[in-house]
């Protein structure tokens, strides 16, 4: 089922919110250090080929698992849940519907338990 895939404009889309998502990273007050000298175009490319396969979209994500991606970084739940409204300020700015945004946080919301300290 592709119907998310197509709702968000396919993997040009799901770019888009990306790069706008990426590049308001930097600048958030709890996060934004976390982001500092990140490769912006690379992290938003990985972020796009995962969205786009967790929507249903023809990507496939070749990166590093989630708990390998952030090892180290001792990451809490508050950080995730700043992340969460950064993403949410993008995916408006882009245009993307409330229900079309929800359908996707609900497919990223069980990584926490990869991603998060335990
Ligand atoms: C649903 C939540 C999240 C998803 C889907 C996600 C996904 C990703 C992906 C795909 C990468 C790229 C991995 C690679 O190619 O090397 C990445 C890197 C990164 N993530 Fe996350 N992430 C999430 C949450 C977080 C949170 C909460 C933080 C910190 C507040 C964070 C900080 C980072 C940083 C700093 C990098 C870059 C590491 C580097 O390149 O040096 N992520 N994430």
């Amino acid at each position: 089922d592709d119907s998310l895939y197509r709702a968000w404009g396919g993997k040009a889309g799901i770019r888009a919110v990306m790069d706008d998502f990426v590049a308001r990273l930097p600048a958030h007050p709890r996060i934004g250090r976390r982001f500092q000298g990140v490769d912006a175009q690379h992290l938003s490319s990985q972020l796009t080929d995962q969205l786009c396969e967790l929507a249903g979209g023809p990507c496939q994500y070749n990166g590093p698992d989630m708990a390998a991606a952030h090892e180290g970084m001792g990451l809490k739940k508050p950080e995730f849940t700043a992340l969460v409204e950064v993403l949410q300020e993008a995916m408006a700015a882009r245009g993307i519907a409330f229900s079309d945004q929800n359908r996707m946080l609900a497919r990223l919301a069980p990584m926490h338990r990869d991603l998060l300290e335990k």
